[in-house]
């Protein structure tokens, strides 16, 4: 398509265009399933022979030659057990490199068939355990040839309603969700590619590491986001402290932001004089009171409701300056040339811009963050303190903060669009003119202009309106992740929530503006909440939007962290609540956990990258900056995860050999070792302190090391001591059996 070059009409240039996007779209598929293109099959004692792979294939007499797993006959594959082998016989897993088989794992469902020599070598996990084993390469990776069947049963689920996945660490969620996301685009793609799936992770770093899993299922078309990009033309670049996000998380925020903008409609005691022309026009309290209820009435968020604002006012207006030169009762026609004329005369002008100012909600919060007085005002309902809290100049927009502008937004409603356009014209226009000044003034009037962009959001507005015209004027095609992504109310047809205990109730109410159909998908685990914003229960979070009508999958099982890991991670989680059931371990090493001090931590982790791999240190916040020079500068490629790190950066760090973060960075990643710096002081950063030290112990697939200046506490003490390179009590891992020959 693209040889034969942009020739012929119109038509046809746009035809061509939209076949070679179609043929590029289905050929960047089909190269993304390539990895394990077939991985099992299904022996029926009926029906014959079925092989299942990662999409389904016809030859060229539309034979079936593969079964897309999403299938509903593939799904024996994950269901079948010797007590209901739903028809089969047999169930073979195919293990490909490129694309000749390396091997094969049977598991006989129907018992009866065995020989005794089958029986001996039968070994049905050989498959999963294999593929648990694998070392890590720092990107999560598809399961489809090993979903287990309580994980099928959460990804089949119906597409309608709430559903929300318990589980422990290592339990798949992360994976299952992601799975039921391709399984949801197959089985119901015509009404979820029009309004598109969101998925919502922790952090960037975690957007990196699960992004390659959908497109090696071949599905390309979701949309990935934090609740920190959620709000399009802002990226949170700052962390609030925790009692800052817990009080910006708080739904008591909802009733400030409401408050902060009645606050902003403003009626002055005195009254206001204007001179027009050779006049003086007078704005009493009565007309203003007269137009903020006729607006108020209007029942329109603040942006809109103004223009009845300024219709009531300027009438009242035209009124008064038609008996101001004598001409008495005036007839509509009369009434609308006057008022015309007056809006456009620059005095009324900016008095009404005084009066119900248009508001972007970066400039109201920003507005309401920058003064005391307003925030005396509009948050009477927090104390003293807590308003200290919220107080700053400018900044950096946090995560906690993006809730709160998706708030602001549906307060003030958008504003009219050739107003805007206006808007952005005049601020581009005074950034030109300032380029053009002389040298001396130019950097502060540039300064200047871009601060007035910033502050008043029409750097998102100008971003908004270029891509707008990108979807008018033909410009290159835009997918439906790209198009909900660019617009704040857009409704998606299923939404999926990871990490979901962290999302405070003002981040609930932004995320369910987003999926008005309740389509759900909430994944997490309650014991691991971190944010002091977090949930206590799905209930809490949950029942305020779906009380009673959302349902819960328990997924049990640990396919991550190997039983000597998880020992150590059950003792903490006891300390956290004794009733809470750290989930059992698929798989036992025979490596066990080691403390060693922290003076040992940077010859460790040479020891440890020695080891091969992917490493990981994970540190108190407060130590994040000295633990990580003290290890980039004793370990080549070692790479520190900040806060403030962008994408690249997170994705920087899930190559390295060796990645240093905080947990809260740490959120939903795998590493084969882990050490965990200063535990302790973990347990006590923050009131959820003990959940982030049982995050940071079950991040690893194979090893895990404490190092503390601190004594440890009780549920961290008996681990064996290392404090040089050796390993201790280093045993030979258990292995299961190798796959029966065939
Ligand atoms: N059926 C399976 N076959 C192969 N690997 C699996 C299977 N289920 C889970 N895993 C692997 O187990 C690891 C943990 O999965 P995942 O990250 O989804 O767990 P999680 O429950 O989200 O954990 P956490 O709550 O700690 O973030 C991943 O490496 C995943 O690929």
């Amino acid at each position: 398509m693209l040889a034969a070059g942009a020739v012929g009409t119109m038509q046809n240039r746009s035809e061509r265009d939209t076949f070679a996007d179609m043929y590029a779209g289905r050929l960047a598929r089909l190269w993304a399933v390539e990895r394990g293109l077939v991985f099992g099959r299904l022996d029926h004692s009926d029906e014959g022979r079925l092989y299942i792979g990662k999409i389904g294939l016809t030859d060229d007499e539309q034979q079936r030659l593969l079964i897309d797993w999403r299938a509903p006959v593939a799904q024996p594959f994950y269901r079948a057990t010797s007590t209901a082998p739903m028809g089969v016989t047999r169930r073979r897993h195919l293990q490909t490199k490129g694309r000749a088989v390396v091997g094969v794992d049977d598991d006989l469902l129907d018992l009866d068939s065995l020989t005794d020599d089958d029986r001996a070598t039968l070994n049905g996990e050989a498959a999963l355990l294999a593929a648990l084993d694998e070392r890590r390469t720092g990107r999560m990776r598809d399961i489809v040839a090993t979903i287990q069947s309580e994980q099928d049963r959460v990804i089949r689920s119906d597409l309608n309603g709430v559903l929300v996945v318990q589980g422990g660490p290592g339990t798949g969620k992360t994976v299952v969700a992601l799975h039921r996301a391709a399984y949801l685009l197959y089985t119901h793609r015509e009404r979820l590619e029009r309004r598109g799936v969101l998925i919502l992770g922790p952090n960037l770093t975690f957007l990196r590491y699960i992004e390659q899993v959908l497109p090696s299922l071949g599905e390309t078309d979701v949309l990935l986001s934090t609740v920190g990009e959620l709000y399009p033309g802002v990226t949170a670049t700052a962390r609030d402290r925790p009692e800052v996000a817990a009080l910006k998380g708080g739904l008591r925020m909802a009733e400030v932001l409401a408050k902060a903008v009645r606050d902003r409609q403003k009626v002055p005691r005195q009254p206001i004089e204007l001179t027009v022309g050779r006049i003086t026009l007078t704005i009493d309290r009565s007309m203003l009171e007269g137009a903020k209820n006729k607006a108020t009435r209007s029942r329109r968020p603040h942006n809109q409701a103004r223009a009845v604002f300024v219709r009531s006012l300027l009438n009242a207006l035209a009124r008064q300056q038609a008996r101001k030169i004598g001409k008495g009762l005036i007839d509509d026609e009369e009434l609308a040339d006057l008022r015309e004329e007056l809006r456009t005369e620059p005095v009324v002008k900016a008095a009404l811009n005084r009066l119900w100012p248009y508001l972007t909600p970066q400039r109201l919060l920003l507005g309401l963050y920058g003064s005391a007085d307003r925030l005396d005002h509009a948050a009477s309902a927090l104390t003293p303190e807590e308003r200290a809290l919220l107080r700053r100049d400018g900044g950096q927009w946090t995560d906690a903060d993006v809730p709160l502008l998706d708030e602001a937004a549906e307060l003030l409603g958008d504003i009219d669009e050739h107003v805007l356009r206006a808007s952005a014209l005049q601020a581009e226009e005074e950034l030109a003119a300032a380029r053009q000044a002389e040298e001396s003034e130019r950097e502060a009037e540039l300064a200047y202009a871009r601060e007035v962009l910033e502050l008043t959001g029409l750097s998102d507005v100008m971003e908004a309106e270029r891509l707008a015209e990108r979807q008018r004027g033909g410009g290159p095609y835009l997918t439906t992740a790209e198009r909900a992504a660019a617009d704040r109310t857009w409704a998606y047809g299923h939404v999926i929530v990871d990490e979901a205990q962290e999302l405070s109730p003002m981040a609930w109410r932004a995320v369910m503006r987003r999926c008005p159909t309740r389509s759900m998908t909430i994944v997490g685990d309650i014991a691991q909440t971190g944010s002091a914003a977090g949930a206590r229960s799905w209930a809490e979070s949950l029942d305020p939007y779906v009380a009673g009508r959302w349902r819960q999958e328990r997924l049990s099982v640990n396919y991550r962290t190997p039983v000597e890991l998880m020992a150590v991670a059950a003792r903490v989680l006891a300390t956290i609540d004794p009733a809470l059931q750290a989930p059992t371990s698929v798989r036992e090493l025979g490596v066990e956990p080691w403390s060693a001090p922290l003076s040992a931590l940077p010859e460790l982790v040479k020891a440890e990258v020695g080891e091969g791999g992917k490493v990981a240190v994970v540190v108190p916040d407060a130590l994040l900056s000295t633990l990580g020079t003290e290890i980039t500068a004793a370990v080549s490629g070692a790479v520190v995860v900040s806060p403030e790190a962008g994408r690249a950066k997170g994705a920087e760090a899930l190559d390295a050999p060796v990645a240093v973060m905080g947990v809260t960075d740490a959120k939903g990643l795998e590493f084969d070792s882990v050490i965990v710096a200063e535990p302790d002081l973990i347990a006590v950063q923050s009131p959820r302190g003990p959940s982030d030290l049982y995050v940071a112990l079950t991040r690893a697939t194979q090893r895990l090391g404490v190092v503390h200046g601190r004594p440890l506490s009780p549920a961290l003490q008996g681990l064996a001591s290392r404090s040089n390179g050796l390993r201790p009590a280093l045993q030979p891992p258990v292995r299961p059996a190798p796959p029966a020959e065939t």
